[in-house]
């Protein structure tokens, strides 16, 4: 049964309107990352959840009861902000023991859940500092530390992790569903960063023009994408969107034929969506391929990624895993620019409508 339901949710700021008509439900112990781009209004979202901000329509319902009119603080629900609201003259520890001394919990219960959320997020050493002896990243963490204590019900996560340093985010990531799972806590979870939305996701609600366009697991968001624009959001380097027509018993794309084995949109146009990770590329001409110039060449972790130009000056990303770089050593210098071969595997693709942009 969905623990908190959002029920046709509407606000509007002046003409801007930031949520339109929005209904979702989330299950109670479920982590459900809200990802969107700057401004798609994720953090107003998780404002009018939290109460902090009133919806102009719509119901907010948590555990079956409607709470649309109730106020922040009667809610049983915790946030952490993206901009960490410590109390500066508190020491961290002080601060991530604030809700507990609030709702009066013993001394020695309070230091062993500060002190456990604080060797979970790496501050255990920082306990005694005030937040203006702590770096940015400490502060978030601090934050995030805070709202974990409580034991909410619901926690509503605002980009905790943004400021954090890559090491520590990359442990974060496989520790907080582990931490929280084992609460039964049911998370709501704000990121731009597609990484992060697929590490923590059970699903992910991508968030743009007022509504959410797909939610989904995070394996169906990226190997199923509702939409092209979906497809770009999630990939580094993004999704190929390639201008394709129907030629024959195939595909005409950079001005190329390309053969389609049985994966065929039924219509005339479409824009079809190839991850650079299934483009194959070789210095070897291969029937089907079409001939690029590789025009970039760089690492990204063990891969390399190379930017082709098919011969109509179409653009193509390809990532290929160590072990079959094409131009081991990099590109070689002075103009001229290695010919290659890009066959696009058709069987991985995605095609997309060319006006709306939705699957086919
Ligand atoms: N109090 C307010 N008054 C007027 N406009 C607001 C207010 N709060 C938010 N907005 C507008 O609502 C839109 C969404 O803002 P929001 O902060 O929710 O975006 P976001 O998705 O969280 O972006 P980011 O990832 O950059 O934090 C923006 O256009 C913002 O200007």
């Amino acid at each position: 049964m969905s623990f908190l339901s959002i029920d046709r949710l509407s606000k509007s700021y002046r003409k801007n309107e930031v949520i339109r008509d929005l209904s979702f439900a989330v299950d109670r112990g479920e982590f459900l990352v809200v990802f969107g781009p700057s401004g798609a209004g994720k953090t107003v979202l998780l404002r009018l959840i939290a109460g902090m901000v009133r919806p102009d329509r719509g119901r907010v319902l948590l555990g079956g009861s409607d709470i649309t009119d109730d106020n922040p603080e009667q809610r049983d629900i915790a946030m952490a902000f993206q901009n960490f609201a410590l109390y500066p003259h508190m020491s961290a520890f002080d601060n991530i023991g604030s809700p507990l001394r609030a709702a009066k919990v013993g001394e020695a219960e309070r230091r062993r859940r500060v002190e456990e959320a604080a060797k979970l997020l790496r501050i255990d050493h920082v306990l005694g500092h005030l937040p203006r002896a702590l770096s940015n990243g400490q502060k978030q963490r601090t934050a995030l530390a805070r709202s974990l204590v409580s034991e909410p019900s619901l926690l509503l996560l605002d980009d905790p992790l943004r400021n954090v340093d890559a090491k520590v985010r990359y442990e974060m990531r496989l520790e907080l569903p582990r931490l929280l799972r084992a609460r039964d806590t049911t998370v709501v979870y704000v990121t731009q960063d597609y990484k992060e939305a697929m590490a923590l996701g059970d699903r992910i609600a991508v968030l743009a023009d007022g509504g959410f366009q797909q939610i989904d697991t995070p394996e169906r968001v990226y190997n199923a994408p509702a939409s092209a624009r979906i497809a770009r959001l999630f990939g580094d380097p993004p999704i190929n969107l390639l201008p394709a027509v129907r030629s024959g018993a195939g595909l005409r794309v950079a001005s190329s034929e390309i053969a389609l084995d049985g994966a065929a949109p039924d219509r005339a146009e479409c824009t079809m969506g190839v991850r650079p990770e299934d483009v194959i590329v070789s210095l070897e001409q291969a029937s089907g391929a079409i001939p690029v110039e590789i025009d970039a060449v760089t690492p990204l972790n063990d891969r390399q990624v190379m930017l082709l130009r098919a011969d109509d000056g179409t653009e193509i990303f390809a990532s290929q895993p160590q072990g079959t770089h094409v131009v081991p050593g990099g590109l070689p210098s002075g103009r001229e620019r290695p010919r290659a071969w890009a066959r696009l595997d058709v069987s991985r693709s995605h095609f997309f409508e060319t006006a709306s942009g939705a699957r086919v």
